[in-house]
């Protein structure tokens, strides 16, 4: 009997977004090597792998951050590959950084009214001219984005800056920001960074009830294996660029390769799975 699960073929059949051979290469660095996914629509998945893996670099390659040299990438079966990251958005796919990226010096409402922006009909042209439609518009996105805060807890900060938050509290703004976009794909990365265990406890429960209330489908980068395998119906695991397993969490806790991959870092397997 084999030793080890190894990558399973992608099933395309019903996946939101595919990435079939994807590489990535800066100069002679190899970040992303044939990189082959199918994220079921509906699904909470998961990539992990030790630091320095390309994970992130795969985040930025699916959302258009970078154009891989090699590979398709489709999202509901059309090509995004070589997309602007703000067409993708406007396509349905949603993130967040693993190094926070919000507008430090704007309000935690003005931060999710960004989000919204990229669903808006009237353009800015209109705003100097004065026109109702716009300011319609604009009364409606600023409701929205109340809404959106308060789902996020963060209802009673609407005009607080976003730097004057803590670290918690300004993950949960770039999560409400990324669903102000309306999207059906959110990559979260490292959503658990900084965060204490209970904290961490309530993202789980915060994730599982976003994906139901937006009829999101999921994929995030974690560290955190109490998170990953709380929350993830399925799991892929990176190693120098390459997939080196993939499952369900129970697949991937018994996986021989996955654990030497992690212990290869010094992290021990007894503790973090
Ligand atoms: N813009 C870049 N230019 C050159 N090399 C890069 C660039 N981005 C990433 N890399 C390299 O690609 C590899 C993968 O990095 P990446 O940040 O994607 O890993 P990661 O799995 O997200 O790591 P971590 O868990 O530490 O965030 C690393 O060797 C990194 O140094």
């Amino acid at each position: 009997m084999s030793e080890f699960i190894l990558p399973r073929p992608p099933h395309y059949e019903g996946a939101l977004l595919v990435a079939k051979d994807v590489t990535m290469r800066f100069g002679g660095v190899t970040a992303v090597s044939e990189l082959s996914l199918a994220l079921p629509k509906g699904s909470i998945a998961g990539v992990i792998g030790p630091n320095g893996a390309g994970k992130t670099t795969a985040f930025n390659v699916l959302s258009g951050f970078y154009t891989p040299q090699e590979g398709e990438i489709t999202l509901d079966g059309q090509n995004i590959k070589g997309l602007k990251p703000y067409d993708i958005c406007r396509r349905g796919m949603a993130r967040t950084f693993q190094n926070i990226r919000l507008s430090q010096h704007m309000t935690v409402l003005e931060n999710i009214m960004v989000g919204c922006h990229v669903r808006r009909h009237c353009p800015w042209w209109m705003a100097p001219l004065g026109l109702p439609a716009f300011y319609r518009e604009e009364a409606a996105i600023k409701e929205k984005s109340r809404l959106l805060a308060e789902r996020v807890n963060l209802g009673d900060h609407l005009d607080d800056l976003a730097s004057s938050l803590p670290y918690g509290a300004q993950r949960r703004l770039e999560i409400a920001r990324a669903l102000a976009t309306e999207p059906r794909l959110l990559l979260l990365d490292e959503p658990a960074a900084g965060m204490n265990p209970q904290e961490s406890i309530e993202l789980m429960h915060f994730i599982g009830h976003i994906r139901e209330e937006f009829d999101l489908t999921i994929l995030l980068i974690e560290h955190d294996m109490k998170v990953v395998m709380g929350v993830c119906q399925y799991i892929w695991v990176m190693e120098y660029g390459a997939l080196i397993a993939e499952g369900n969490p129970e697949d991937i806790r018994n996986n021989p390769v996955v654990i030497r991959a992690y212990l290869g870092e010094d992290m021990g397997s007894g503790g973090m799975f």
